[in-house]
């Protein structure tokens, strides 16, 4: 992956010292309070093209020692609900243990199971290591995702395959699936906020978007996720969230009253 040193979510409080821009004003990811969210009726909904791959189509589905990385087609595109046009690089997750919730934004204090991020680079710039590291260079697609009464079948077509990956930097390749399955069917419903990576080099340069509506997936599902993978020291790979970061004068816009 991108060169940097060793680090782990043990040390989180210490990424500013080999990376400074995880000591920054516009870090993420935040506590979303709703009562201080600005209804923005201009933000509109998010349209998504490209997402539906045929099955023939194969992904590269690593785990990285830091969470579990699907890679993703270029020809996936953000095509509405942002002032430019996004094109996808990757997806991957961060969750709790059986002990406890994991998703990195909350909304008024509350920590969801887990979080989903569809990570995608403004199409302006060449490539996506240029544009990450410009302030409307990056636009992360987020959602909560909540145990309920049965199976989610696309994410039964990443969790199904975590056996495999077990150890930090083993892949398998999956089979394309409608990646858009994966995020809620309401795309109007969001939160949006200007912030960062939430991994070193914590780069301010993402444009939020957080779903309101949550995904829900089986407790076994839910129980895959957070009992499969090991991280580079072989334990488990859990709790893999940054705590929430400082304001520090942003406001969090919402597509919704
Ligand atoms: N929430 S997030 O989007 O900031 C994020 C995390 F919180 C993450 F924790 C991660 S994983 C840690 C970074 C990493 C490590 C290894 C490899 C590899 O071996 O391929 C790849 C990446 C992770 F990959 C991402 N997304 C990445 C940010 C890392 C640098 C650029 C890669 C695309 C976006
Ligand atoms: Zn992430």
């Amino acid at each position: 992956g991108p060169g940097h040193s060793h680090w782990s979510y043990e040390d989180r409080e210490h990424w500013g010292v080999d990376y400074l821009d995880c000591g920054g004003n516009v870090q993420s990811p935040i506590n979303i309070d709703t009562a201080k969210t600005i209804f923005s009726p201009q933000l509109r909904p998010i349209q998504l093209s490209g997402y539906s791959l045929p099955a023939n189509e194969k992904l590269s589905l690593k785990n990285n020692g830091h969470t579990v990385l699907l890679e993703l087609p270029e020809s996936l595109a953000i095509t509405g609900g942002y002032a430019q046009q996004y094109r996808a690089v990757q997806l991957h997750l961060h969750w709790g243990s059986s002990s406890g919730p994991g998703s990195e934004h909350t909304v008024d204090g509350h920590r969801f199971a887990a979080e989903i991020h569809v990570v995608h680079y403004n199409t302006k710039y060449d490539t996506f290591k240029e544009a990450m590291v410009h302030p409307d260079g990056l636009a992360v697609l987020g959602a909560f995702l909540e145990v309920g009464p049965r199976e989610n079948p696309y994410y039964q077509e990443i969790l199904e395959h975590l056996h495999k990956i077990q150890k930090e930097g083993e892949e398998v390749l999956v089979s394309g699936f409608n990646i858009a399955g994966l995020l809620p069917t309401n795309l109007k419903l969001y939160f949006h906020y200007n912030g960062s990576l939430t991994t070193p080099p914590c780069y301010q340069t993402v444009k939020w978007t957080v779903f309101n509506q949550t995904m829900l997936l089986s407790h076994e599902q839910m129980s895959m996720l957070v009992t499969s993978l090991r991280n580079d020291d072989n334990k488990p790979l859990q709790n893999n969230y940054r705590m929430v970061q400082g304001m520090h004068g942003r406001r969090v816009l919402a597509s919704f009253q």
